[in-house]
């Protein structure tokens, strides 16, 4: 049969050349020829459907779940998948698993906490899958407070081993993913005692299961934690609960790049700073900011497209009604967001390269940039998966109805991706990290000369009393105009932060007190991060017919949005008049109106297929109202056109005979 592409008259009208921007939103050629490959490879192949997830009950969703990723290795293992294609491929199998734990997390503990020797004992097997690995830090009584970790490993000299015990019930591991029934192994996180003294959290390899039966070793208690948010999702992940009753491990599987201790029972500090202990979180949390960008294009491509074929009201003489997109209000709300992503796919790709930078300075023993890194990696994890939670609900709002239905893919999409607010610190606590390196900037500032991302504050002085220059609206689409707005604003709100704390006695007690202010004063300074290395990537060399100019559509748009969206905070502050807001929102209005013949154009930029993307209302060809009605034939509950539990339930409720006065 033919297929009919109902979005074709969208195709038609764009306005720049779609396969060049495939290119740039995949990073480089090299990167979208793998990504198309593999995406297809998943797609093609029915070991990894996925369209039944949500119908599926807890201990069947597990069981596929590991069947799947047991089918992903073959396939990685048969076809010889370099590891940047086996990366690609779990990606696109597009189903949480404990293999993201043992490859996202495990590995790369154990590649930066671990010694030389460690390395080369632990990541042959861990590389072959021989012995599977989980990132056991969080316990039932603390997350954020990672100090607080109650999780003992005392130095036993007679034997030469750590002693691992859960000392109360506060103190068992909660969350990690793949430790509830796969992991064999744990980086487990607990407080060095040497010679009665507390160290401090270490990591720690655990062996947690026997690698002939899987039974657990002798003095570990094992379990899943139970079902979380959403049907199907983040269920086919076994975050897991874990005792520790004095299990005996040898020295060398504390992880000693950061601390040793010694044969003789001696602690020895590196000379790298402690907080490399914390170097996992660093590396996860700009991988997080880097999928960002994906899990919100997925929700935006299925509204998108949604909000082409979608019509209501608006019929002249018989006409076709609106298309949904064409409304202002739809406008105003998803353009935004499809701005978002393309955003936060650059500054993904911009905290690669700084996370690769740092890396390659710790390994030359320059420390320096680490508090900056950590500041950007927590700062903006906290801005993007914030704003692709929220964004992928808003996504399923702009879809209607339908967008509440499961074979829309929004609600598993939102429903697996919301704990990322959480997971890898929260969002709040991670932001407050921010606002304390902020006001160390500040405090410092005459000292020592701010580089890097807070290199603005070196002009403090000029932004603390510069006017904004913008007179008509096409004035806001210059770049520098935009910068020093979102500079003036992040240095006013630092500064007035870092003015109202001094006013207290007892700095912890005035940041305590002035938290609210602070998380603000962060938000402003990881926006302007955003915004600048948007406007710095449209600086570079952009190939493809339309492209470069679409993009600075794109970028006015977000950077106009966010204008909008604060505008109390730019008010306030002083960085610009209710006219210069208002001006910005006419702006605003006009770039909708541009980017609109060009939106699914840019939704088709992101090269998802079908399979992918697990939506009707999102499918390439827009023939939504079939696909919605034949998938609801297939739901379970329509195998019987009399459902299970009539003659229990509904007949005698029919059939009743009720005598009361009333009736
Ligand atoms: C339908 C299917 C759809 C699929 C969709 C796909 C989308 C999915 C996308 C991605 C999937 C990814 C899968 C991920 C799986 C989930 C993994 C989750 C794993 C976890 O959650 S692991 C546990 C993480 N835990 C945390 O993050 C805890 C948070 N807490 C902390 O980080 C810290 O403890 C703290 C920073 C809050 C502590 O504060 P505090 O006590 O004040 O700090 P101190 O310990 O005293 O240290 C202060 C000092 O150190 C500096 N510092 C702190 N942290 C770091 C660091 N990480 N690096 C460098 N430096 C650090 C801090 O600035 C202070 O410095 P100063 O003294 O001021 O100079
Ligand atoms: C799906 C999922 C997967 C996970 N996977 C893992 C894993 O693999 N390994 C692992 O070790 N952990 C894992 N975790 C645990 C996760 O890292 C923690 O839940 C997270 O760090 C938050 O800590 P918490 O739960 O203690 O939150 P809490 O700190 O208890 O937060 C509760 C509330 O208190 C607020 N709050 C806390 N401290 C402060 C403060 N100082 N100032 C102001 N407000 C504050 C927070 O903002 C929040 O609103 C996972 C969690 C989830 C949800």
């Amino acid at each position: 049969m033919e297929r009919v592409d109902h979005l074709a008259h969208e195709r038609n009208k764009s306005e720049f050349d779609v396969d060049a921007m495939k290119i740039v939103w995949a990073g480089s050629p090299h990167a979208f020829e793998l990504s198309d490959r593999i995406s297809k490879l998943v797609a093609s192949d029915p070991g990894f459907r996925k369209d039944n997830r949500t119908m599926l009950s807890r201990k069947d969703l597990f069981k596929n779940t590991l069947r799947k990723a047991a089918y992903a290795w073959k396939t990685i293992v048969d076809l010889h998948l370099s590891e940047e294609e086996a990366a690609k491929l779990r990606f696109y199998v597009d189903e949480p698993a404990y293999t993201d734990l043992h490859w996202g997390m495990f590995v790369p503990a154990i590649k930066g906490q671990g010694t030389d020797e460690q390395q080369q004992k632990w990541l042959p097997l861990a590389y072959k899958m021989q012995i599977i690995g989980c990132y056991a830090q969080t316990e039932l009584g603390h997350g954020s407070n990672v100090q607080g970790l109650e999780t003992t490993a005392t130095f036993d000299p007679q034997t030469d081993e750590f002693i691992i015990h859960s000392p109360t019930l506060t103190s068992s591991k909660w969350w990690p993913g793949g430790l509830g029934k796969v992991a064999t192994h744990a980086i487990a996180y607990a407080r060095l005692i040497v010679g009665g003294r507390d160290y401090g959290v270490n990591g720690f390899i655990v062996q947690l299961r026997s690698l002939e039966d899987h039974s657990p070793l002798p003095g570990i208690t094992v379990g899943d934690i139970g079902m979380k948010f959403g049907n199907g999702a983040y269920n086919t992940m076994d975050n897991g609960v874990l005792q520790f009753d004095h299990v005996r491990i040898p020295r060398d599987q504390m992880l000693m790049r950061v601390s040793q201790v010694t044969r003789e029972g001696k602690y020895k500090q590196s000379d790298v700073p402690r907080q490399l202990v914390y170097g996992t979180m660093v590396y996860v949390r700009q991988t997080i900011v880097a999928d960002a960008s994906c899990a919100l294009s997925r929700a935006v491509c299925i509204a998108t497209r949604y909000s082409a074929v979608r019509r209501q009201f608006g019929s002249q003489n018989g006409g076709p009604e609106t298309q949904v997109i064409d409304y202002k209000t739809q406008q105003s709300r998803l353009f935004p967001l499809l701005a978002s992503a393309y955003a936060f796919r650059f500054i993904g790709e911009w905290l690669k390269w700084l996370y690769t930078d740092v890396t390659q300075r710790l390994q030359a023993n320059d420390f320096s940039t680490l508090p900056e890194a950590h500041a950007c990696t927590a700062g903006l994890k906290s801005l993007t998966t914030t704003a692709t939670a929220d964004g992928i609900e808003e996504c399923r709002k702009l879809c209607g109805g339908h967008g509440y239905l499961c074979s829309s893919g929004l609600p598993e999409l939102f429903a697996v991706y919301v704990p990322a607010c959480t997971y890898e610190g929260d969002n709040t606590v991670l932001l407050l990290q921010v606002a304390r390196f902020l006001m160390k900037t500040v405090s410092q500032l005459g000292v020592k000369k701010p580089v890097g991302t807070i290199g603005y504050m070196t002009r403090v002085d000029h932004l603390m009393q510069c006017r904004c220059g913008v007179q008509r609206a096409e004035d806001w689409l210059n770049p520098s105009a935009l910068l020093e707005a979102f500079e003036a604003r992040a240095a006013r709100m630092s500064v007035a932060c870092a003015q109202n704390l001094s006013n207290f006695d007892n700095p912890e007690e005035g940041f305590a007190e002035l938290s609210a202010d602070l998380v603000e004063a962060a938000v402003a300074h990881c926006q302007l991060i955003i915004v600048s290395k948007f406007i710095e990537k449209l600086q570079q060399e952009i190939p493809g017919k339309g492209v470069k100019q679409q993009l600075e559509v794109l970028c006015n748009i977000y950077t106009l949005f966010l204008l909008h969206k604060h505008q109390g905070d730019f008010l306030s502050t002083g960085c610009i008049t209710p006219k210069h807001a208002s001006l910005a929102n006419d702006q605003l209005r006009s770039l909708y109106s541009q980017v609109r013949p060009n939106a699914i154009a840019l939704v088709d930029a992101f090269n998802y297929t079908d399979h992918f993307l697990g939506s009707i209302l999102g499918c390439y060809d827009g023939n939504v109202y079939p696909k919605l009605y034949e998938a609801a034939w297939e739901d379970p509950l329509n195998d019987s056109v009399v459902p299970d539990g009539y003659h229990q339930y509904i007949r005698p409720l029919l059939k009743q005979q009720i005598r009361t006065a009333r009736l």
